[in-house]
């Protein structure tokens, strides 16, 4: 927001953490001098109807939006607090990192993402506009919901794969080192979010605790769907073999058919991009020298992975490009001397 010019004031209950992302460019951590626009209210959801009331009550601005990751509950909350929630509209940006504080934050983070505002009937139009102005100023894409549709919803997307995500780290906690090292490109997807600060996802979780434990409850049935097949695959029968191997093959296929509803970039229909992967030096510059040289191709990079070799000062970048760009930014980069690997 302080790169495109609005005036940013940044209030935290640590002093601390508001004097760093000033010190970040995020704002001023000097309070205004007279009522604000629009308060943007960025705590823990556990935090949030508290916070809320005690800036509505004091009056500090026009429209006043929260950015929890759960939406029914803290509403819920500030109704029982008997406060006048016309100049309030709940929000959540479906965007965020494993790591908290001002130093894992990032300007663009919100880019092309889905922002969803929960109005209501009584929402004060004026505080709509503030926040539909809040969402295009960060470049995110605003997406109108029911408050309680959005929890059922980020339950599926988010709530239950970060608790699959947790469990599946989980069985790397007391694992040998030998078979730790041999950590590749997919567990380090799988588990990424199982970093992130379980006090802050045990507040999102409490606030959405039944279609999270619903979805878990499917899960569980997968497991032990799938259990029982790969103990069939066990045996010496070779019919039973065949229905273990169908049973794998279908969560298998299940899978495939759940992963291509996944959006691609922007939240557009998801994009088949084909994969250039490049050998490099674990040196400084290597990846500012390949964007470079991509562009020195013309071609346009859509994303980009790094694998990095266990034990080795060298890497795997997969480059991730339109399928008719790929052999223009192969032939590129080889001619500047970049070791492809097919
Ligand atoms: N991290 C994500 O991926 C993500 C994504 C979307 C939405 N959210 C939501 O954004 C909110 C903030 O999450 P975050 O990741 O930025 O966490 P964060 O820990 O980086 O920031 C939370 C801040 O709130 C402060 N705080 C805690 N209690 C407070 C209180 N009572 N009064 C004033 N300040 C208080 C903390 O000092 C901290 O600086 C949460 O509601 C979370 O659900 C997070
Ligand atoms: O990708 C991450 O690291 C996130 O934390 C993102 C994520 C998500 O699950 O999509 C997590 C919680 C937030 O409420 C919104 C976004």
């Amino acid at each position: 927001l302080a790169s495109r010019g609005v005036a940013v004031h940044l209030a935290d209950h640590d002093p601390g953490q508001a004097r760093t992302a000033a010190a970040l460019g995020a704002g001023t951590d000097e309070a205004p001098e007279g009522r604000v626009d629009l308060c943007v209210v960025a705590v823990p959801p556990a935090h949030v109807a508290a916070t809320l009331a005690d800036v509505m009550r004091r009056d500090v601005a026009r429209g006043y939006l929260d950015v929890a990751s759960v939406k029914g509950g803290p509403r819920r909350e500030l109704e029982a607090l008997g406060i006048d929630l016309t100049p309030y509209i709940g929000t959540h940006p479906m965007s965020g990192r494993e790591r908290s504080g001002p130093l894992a934050a990032t300007a663009d983070l919100f880019e092309g993402r889905p922002w969803v505002l929960t109005p209501t009937r009584d929402t004060d139009t004026e505080v709509l506009n503030l926040a539909l102005e809040l969402v295009a100023l960060c470049r995110a894409v605003p997406v109108v919901m029911d408050a309680d549709a959005h929890d059922r919803a980020v339950a599926l997307v988010s709530h239950m794969p970060h608790l699959v995500s947790s469990m599946v780290a989980a069985r790397l906690e007391n694992a040998e080192e030998t078979a730790v090292r041999l950590c590749g490109q997919g567990i380090r997807d799988v588990t990424r979010i199982a970093a992130s600060d379980p006090r802050m996802w045990i507040d999102i979780l409490s606030a959405n605790p039944g279609p999270v434990a619903d979805l878990l409850s499917a899960v569980a049935t997968d497991l032990d769907e799938t259990v029982t097949a790969l103990r069939a695959l066990q045996s010496a029968d070779d019919a039973k073999r065949r229905e273990g191997a169908a049973g794998v093959e279908g969560v298998l296929r299940r899978g495939n058919a759940g992963q291509i509803r996944v959006p691609g970039k922007h939240g557009a229909a998801p994009t088949a991009y084909e994969v250039v992967a490049v050998l490099i030096d674990d040196q400084p510059g290597q990846l500012a020298r390949i964007f470079a040289d991509a562009e020195r191709a013309g071609v346009n990079i859509e994303d980009v992975r790094i694998e990095h070799a266990t034990g080795q000062q060298a890497g795997l970048v997969q480059l991730l490009v339109e399928p008719k760009a790929a052999p223009t930014l192969t032939a590129g980069l080889r001619e500047r001397g970049w070791s492809i690997r097919q």
